[in-house]
């Protein structure tokens, strides 16, 4: 039994260069490196949490969480490779870059990627706009961004994996989505446990098949 109560697996996707490494190195390690060393295949980080349900859920109690994030070549060379990972995240953080027009334009195909190989046609997912920082050579302005996030009815962050401006909070907001949903399904147990998959929820990180997802 691990010292956790839960193993969440998050996955980072978007375009090549667009800082997801990055994002998820300032949100584990609080670090940030200018050198672009484009990622091959796919790779991982992890950090624990502690989640409190502002909405009261778990009883109040804090949970215990091991935060599994998957970090994917954002080249189109390594796609059929990473989309296969798409099925066993159960959150996921689309970035684009605000000084990279064609990075928000993909963005909607990278939501048509999810519904094809993600879990459930409906997963949790927040959009990033990142190098918030990088103001003077912004491309996609912040009303434009967020009035398609409106449209997709997701969350809309601009970060900056440079500062550390909101990649927590994103990262925060991702992780309430996902435990609401955790919290609905047990209350509801909607699926049958073969229909199941992701999470232990008696805490044992073994155990792969007690997550329900409402979708
Ligand atoms: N100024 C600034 N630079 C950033 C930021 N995030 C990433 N970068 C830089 O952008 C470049 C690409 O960042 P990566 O994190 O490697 O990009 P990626 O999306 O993981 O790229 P792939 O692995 O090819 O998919 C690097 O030089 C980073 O230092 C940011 O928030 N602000």
């Amino acid at each position: 039994m691990g010292d956790y109560d839960y193993l969440i697996k998050f996955l980072a996707l978007g375009d090549s260069g667009v800082g997801k490494t990055s994002f998820l190195h300032r949100y584990t390690d609080n670090s940030f490196n200018g050198q672009f060393i484009s990622t091959v295949g796919i790779d991982f980080k992890e950090k624990k949490v502690v989640y409190k349900s502002a909405k009261g859920g778990f009883g109040g109690r804090g949970q215990r969480v091991l935060l599994q994030l998957w970090d994917t070549a954002g080249q189109e060379r390594f796609r059929s490779l990473t989309t296969a990972f798409f099925r066993d995240a159960m959150g996921f953080i689309l970035i684009f870059d605000i000084t990279n027009e064609q990075s928000f334009l993909n963005i909607r195909d990278w939501l048509s990627q999810l519904k094809v190989h993600a879990y459930c046609e409906q997963p949790d997912i927040i959009i990033c706009g990142n190098k918030g920082d990088l103001e003077n050579r912004r491309q996609v302005s912040t009303a434009r961004a967020k009035q398609l996030a409106d449209q997709l009815g997701l969350p809309y962050f601009e970060t900056s994996a440079c500062t550390g401006v909101n990649v927590e909070k994103s990262v925060d907001c991702l992780l309430d989505l996902v435990m609401q949903r955790i919290q609905q399904s047990v209350e509801t147990s909607s699926l049958p446990l073969s229909e199941c998959r992701g999470v232990s929820l008696d805490g044992d990180p073994n155990a792969s098949t007690s997550y329900c997802a409402n979708c």
